[in-house]
């Protein structure tokens, strides 16, 4: 960079975060963005909410006492679909919507013709970004209207902006080939000259620093010729060498780094930013950093726990000597945490002193910046109630319940063993007479406002239980009776009574708290509110049963149990971490053994225990995987591990590539496995092949996060696709996932469609064409 503009730039600074969330206090941006899809509100309206919670959201950095402050981490839907836009890398299926917020909608949702782009889990988050997709002709062209846009406005009011992109390394990894197309990565020097041409277009604008996020520098995702190391020194080399630009933080985040830090010391980027939480700083020392301003994420930016200071700062201190400068950060962005612990008054005492979210970690890193800078006893009060808050967590008795630490410990291998797959079988279709191709669903249908309605009435007091039992039954009978008049032939009781398949067993089983309004984003306009997982796991009543057996009382028909599984309960919530995740996964799986066996004595025949998030929860590294799915897979044994064979087990898989845990899928030792393909058409079931997975499954074909209503022809050749794949008598006929975002009408119309496919697909099976 020349030399005229390198003494007028901060060189430097002390605090920030890599990001912050975007879906606003109130969920301001959820409600706007669904007002603007339903035709209520106008594109201008919609921008307007999206200013103020950008606004909102700078002051309260600023306020925090940061000095510099990330900018363009806002977004409508995504920021990789964001970056797709950047870099003009939006599928050509979307070129005929002219308009270029309802083109970007469309990529991320889908139209009336248009598919949209499959979504799966950003790292091992439950945050899930949209795929780009790189064909052939894919070309590429910046498009920098809205970092433009960005930067603009928060230098208009004086913010010392730093703006922020996904790297190219990270977006190519990323993305998926098709129409032919080679690795994504091979494409990387087509977007080196766009990131150079970003770069000046920043610089011209008045910007000091960027930050390029690199997070796939953690994973092993690289491979051959595109080792990670390599690549990294090679981009950044590149880009750093660039005239006339700002200064470049490459920002690495859900883990260690390692040796892909020193190829970035290697180049001329001024600032390299590390996940100390998930990594360690040994790392950094050793990477010859010593001409870098290292940013330090040592407070935790994806969970809830207060920071210890003292071993924070402490961390902090080992850096000393071995970077350029230095400066404090969360661990990646605050997207993942909820805005703040105001209001939630409802949290035990205790409990609230253990906490820290957003706003309370933004406190957290300016008093160890500022704690670093003029010593500690600048910062003596935060520092001392760190160490109260901390001692009181550590001698809680909620923490160490010996009842359930016994029960574990007892625990054998033939409690989570269950006879031979085949015997099953046979005494389960011996129990049940079903169709070859039977139809289901996955669980939920559809969440209405007036199902959420009632429920916000009784928290508010305004009804009473009886009156939302009752409330619920209604419901219940009629998703029965909606079910039999289309003709599905294992039903479901269609989970209105639950909030969040999460949140609806925290609430119910000891050791955990629920938040009045700790909401995170999960994607696009979808809200969470994880639990929060702080003692020993047990469950003091049946959860389930009542609402299963009123379902079943209603019809002839089957109704499946629905449980999640405690793998699921783990990753969306937000879990203690004094202890391994083994152990509490144990704990959480003896709570949803009871309750299989419960079902099972109330005579419920097919039970369903849903592990979604089996994959999310992988390692990035693959050392560290065996491990892990050595106790993920335990841990759903024990839940169903303790009924009888002609009990019937059901799993649910789903927002994720299965590829890498496709041995651990047949290791669960369900009956029948439903599992998303939609979106990725089938190439699941090839790989369950190969894995020799031999049990019963339904590769869904209904695409529930779209809108679109799928035809009858096009769920028929998605199971002649299957059929291709799996043999009859193994195949289930069900959608991607549960129904609870979609529309009643779309729903009839799509499970009409589905079973009609199923009859025609039963046809051809008994008599095959040819
Ligand atoms: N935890 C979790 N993670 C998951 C999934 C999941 O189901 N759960 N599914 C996958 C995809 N993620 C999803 C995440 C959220 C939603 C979703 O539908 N969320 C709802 C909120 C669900 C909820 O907690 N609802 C509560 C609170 C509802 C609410 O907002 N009530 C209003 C009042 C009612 C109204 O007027 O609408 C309020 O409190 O202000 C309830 O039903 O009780 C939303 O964003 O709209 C769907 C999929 C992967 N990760
Ligand atoms: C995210 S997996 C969802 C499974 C759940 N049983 C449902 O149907 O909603
Ligand atoms: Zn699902």
């Amino acid at each position: 960079m020349s030399d005229d503009t390198a003494h007028t730039t901060p060189t430097t600074f002390r605090a920030t975060v890599p990001g912050v969330a975007r879906i606003g206090v109130n969920r301001e941006l959820k409600r706007a963005v669904e007002a603007y899809w339903a035709g209520r509100i106008d594109a201008t309206a919609l921008e307007r909410v999206a200013a103020g919670i950008r606004r909102d959201n700078r002051q309260r950095l600023i306020a925090a006492g940061f000095d510099s402050i990330p900018v363009n981490t806002f977004s409508f839907y995504d920021q990789m679909l964001d970056t797709s836009v950047l870099l003009g890398a939006l599928p050509p299926r979307v070129a005929s919507v002219a308009d270029p917020l309802d083109r970007y909608f469309a990529a991320a949702r889908g139209t009336a013709d248009i598919a949209p782009l499959e979504m799966t889990k950003w790292f091992d988050t439950n945050y899930h970004y949209l795929v780009p997709e790189i064909g052939p002709d894919t070309a590429f062209a910046l498009d920098p209207a809205k970092i433009r846009d960005e930067v603009a406005e928060s230098l208009a009011e004086g913010v010392p902006a730093r703006p922020v992109v996904i790297g190219p390394i990270t977006f190519l990894a990323l993305s998926k080939a098709v129409g032919g197309a080679a690795e994504p990565l091979s494409r990387i020097d087509d977007l080196v000259p766009l990131y150079a041409e970003l770069l000046g277009e920043l610089h011209r604008a008045g910007v000091h620093w960027v930050q390029i996020d690199e997070p796939v520098l953690v994973t092993d995702e690289g491979s051959g010729s595109h080792d990670l190391a390599d690549l990294a020194e090679r981009v950044y080399a590149a880009l750093s060498a660039v005239a006339d630009r700002p200064r470049i933080l490459v920002q690495t985040y859900f883990g260690d780094a390692a040796d892909r830090l020193a190829a970035l010391g290697r180049t001329d980027v001024e600032g390299v930013g590390v996940d100390l939480v998930a990594g360690t700083s040994d790392g950094v020392v050793s990477a010859g950093l010593t001409d870098k301003l290292v940013v330090a994420g040592v407070v935790d930016g994806r969970n809830v726990w207060r920071t210890d200071l003292d071993e924070a700062l402490a961390a902090l201190d080992s850096l000393h000597g071995h970077v350029g400068a230095l400066a404090v950060s969360t661990s990646c962005s605050t997207l993942h945490v909820p805005y703040t612990l105001r209001g939630e008054y409802d949290l035990d005492a205790a409990l609230h002193g253990w906490l820290a979210f957003a706003e309370e970690k933004f406190a957290e890193v300016a008093a160890l910046s500022r704690a670093l800078t003029h010593g500690i006893t600048d910062q003596a009060e935060q520092f001392r109630a760190s160490r109260a808050a901390l001692a009181t967590r550590e001698s809680d008795p909620r923490l160490r319940v010996s009842a359930i630490r016994e029960r574990l410990a007892g625990l054998e291998p033939t409690d989570w063993t269950r006879t031979a797959a085949g015997v099953r079988r046979e005494a389960q279709d011996a129990a049940a007479s079903l169709p070859v191709l039977p139809t289901t669903t996955i669980g939920s249908y559809p969440q209405t406002v007036e199902i959420r309605r009632a429920r916000l009435a009784l928290r508010n007091g305004a009804i009473d239980d009886t009156a939302y039992r009752t409330r619920m039954q209604r419901e219940i009978a009629e998703v029965i009776a909606l079910q039999e008049r289309v003709g599905l032939d294992v039903l479901v009781h269609g989970e209105p009574e639950r909030n969040d398949m999460v949140q609806y067993f925290a609430e119910q089983l000891d050791g955990f708290f629920a938040t009045a309004n700790g909401w995170v984003q999960s994607y696009g306009s979808r809200c969470v509110r994880p639990p929060i997982l702080f003692g020993d796991v047990t469950r003091p009543n049946p959860m389930t049963v009542g609402w299963i057996t009123y379902a079943q009382s209603l019809t002839d028909r089957p109704v499946k149990g629905m449980l999640t599984g405690p793998v699921t309960i783990l990753a969306w919530s937000f879990v203690r971490d004094d202890q391994p995740l083994a152990d509490t996964a144990g704990q959480v799986a003896l709570a949803i053994r009871d309750e299989t066996i419960g079902l099972e004595r109330a005579g419920v025949p097919i039970i369903q225990v849903d592990e979604p998030a089996l994959r999310e929860l992988l390692p990035l590294r693959a050392a560290d995987r065996e491990a892990y799915l050595d106790w993920a897979v335990t841990a759903f044994r024990i839940s169903t591990g303790g009924v009888a064979d002609a009990t019937q087990i059901h799993t649910h898989l789903c927002y994720s590539e299965f590829g890498d845990v496709i041995g651990a899928i047949a290791a669960l030792d369900a009956d029948v496995t439903s599992i998303e393909a939609a979106r990725s058409h089938m190439e699941v079931l090839d790989d369950l092949n190969s894995a020799g997975f031999a049990a019963q499954v339904g590769p869904g074909v209904y695409d529930i996060h779209s809108p679109r209503v799928p035809t009858v022809d096009e769920m028929t050749a998605s199971l002649r696709e299957a059929l291709a794949a799996v043999p009859a008598d193994r195949l289930w006929v069900n959608p991607d996932c549960g129904l609870k975002t979609r529309s009643n009408d779309e729903v009839v119309q799509a499970l009409t469609n589905l079973v009609a496919a199923a009859h025609r697909a039963r046809d051809e099976v008994a008599a095959p064409i040819g």
